[in-house]
């Protein structure tokens, strides 16, 4: 129901000796809301999400949903009992059944006759309903996507998951599932995990990102609070580009050769990570202030520039430049810091 909430509260998942995949994760899943779960490969993203189907058991702590414990201390309920979608990154339908088959496979309760109506009604609001006659191997990427997102919502579960269900998509088909499954998702008002390791898509599908490094959930929040206001280096590399200068705190500022900001809350002399965006580095080829700095490289990416400064003290940084500036390999240009796009952080 919207509202619910599945707590993962400090899960150690272990499969061997040494650090675990997953080491005392916390995350919180709302229904009616989409989660992503954003890592490296290897970061224990599968291994969470895993245990929260009870597919894995836990080593210590829990997983609740509406207050129920599904794993814990003494409890671990079977993945039939948690009332728990999943969808894999292989789709993993059944070949020898049709598209209608394979969403009707999952249904329990009712006639067969509704079930199968159930499951039209499914097919349907993927926009698959003229496929249900079709075998998997009959059916696209995409469309396989879909009839396996079908699958998994037709019994209306409380909390979905969802392995890299895109991968292996092109770009286009891709950007188009995303926004037709997360459309799904919320209408379904199932508390929604997506696991991906591309922090665009993240940011495209998700309310909330919860950010994973090494077993270890490294920061949770909105996509443009975690862009702007990351906790570390490590959790701001995660969603994209970052400058990192190390500095000490002087009369409560941290100073960068492209500027300084405010350090609230930072003692003076403390050592401190300025961490600035791409998109904070202001180019000014008028000014007479500003650090100087040379173009050395400039890289096409779509509608944007990106490019390469080497700044007077031999330290490289990178920029962005919308695709229609002139500015080339060679230049020789001014920079300014805009204190939106940095944060001051522990070093
Ligand atoms: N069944 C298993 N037995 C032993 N080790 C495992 C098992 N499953 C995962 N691991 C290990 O646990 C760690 C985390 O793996 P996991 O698959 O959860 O990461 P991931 O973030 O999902 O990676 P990817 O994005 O590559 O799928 C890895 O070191 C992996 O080798």
């Amino acid at each position: 129901m919207k509202g619910d909430l599945l707590e993962v509260c400090d899960a150690v998942v272990s499969f061997a000796e040494g650090r675990p995949a997953v080491d005392r994760a916390s995350l919180s899943l709302t229904c009616g809301r989409v989660t992503a779960l954003l890592g490296p490969s290897g970061s224990g993203k599968s291994s969470l999400l895993r245990a929260i189907a009870g597919l894995e058991r836990l080593e210590a702590g829990t997983v609740r949903f509406a207050g129920k414990t599904w794993s814990g201390d003494t409890v671990h309920l079977d993945p039939e009992a948690r009332r728990c979608g999943v969808v894999f990154q292989d789709y993993a339908l059944f070949p020898h059944l049709t598209a209608l088959d394979n969403v009707a496979f999952g249904l329990r309760s009712g006639s067969s006759a509704k079930r199968r109506e159930l499951a039209r009604d499914r097919l349907a609001s993927v926009e698959l309903a003229h496929k249900a006659k079709s075998y998997p191997h009959e059916l696209s990427g995409g469309e396989q996507q879909r009839v396996a997102l079908a699958r998994a919502l037709a019994p209306s579960p409380d909390v979905m998951l969802l392995d890299e269900p895109f991968s292996g998509l092109d770009r286009r088909l891709r950007a188009e599932l995303r926004e037709a499954t997360t459309h799904a998702l919320r209408e379904a008002e199932t508390a929604a995990l997506i696991v991906t390791h591309d922090a665009e898509e993240a940011m495209a599908v998700a309310d909330q990102i919860a950010l994973m490094n090494k077993g270890v959930i490294v920061q949770t929040g909105a996509p443009d609070r975690l862009y702007l206001s990351p906790v570390s280096e490590t959790a701001a590399r995660l969603l994209g580009d970052v400058e990192a200068f190390i500095t000490r705190v002087e009369s409560g500022r941290a100073s960068t050769p492209l500027g300084a900001l405010a350090a609230p809350r930072r003692d003076d002399g403390e050592q401190v990570k300025v961490l600035l965006r791409p998109e904070g580095i202001v180019i000014d080829r008028a000014s007479a202030d500003g650090a100087l700095a040379q173009v050395t490289m400039r890289q096409a990416a779509g509608g944007s520039a990106r490019l390469s400064l080497r700044l007077e003290n031999g330290r490289e940084v990178s920029a962005r430049v919308p695709v229609t500036d002139t500015i080339r390999a060679g230049d020789a240009v001014r920079l300014r810091l805009d204190e939106r796009f940095a944060v001051v952080v522990t070093a």
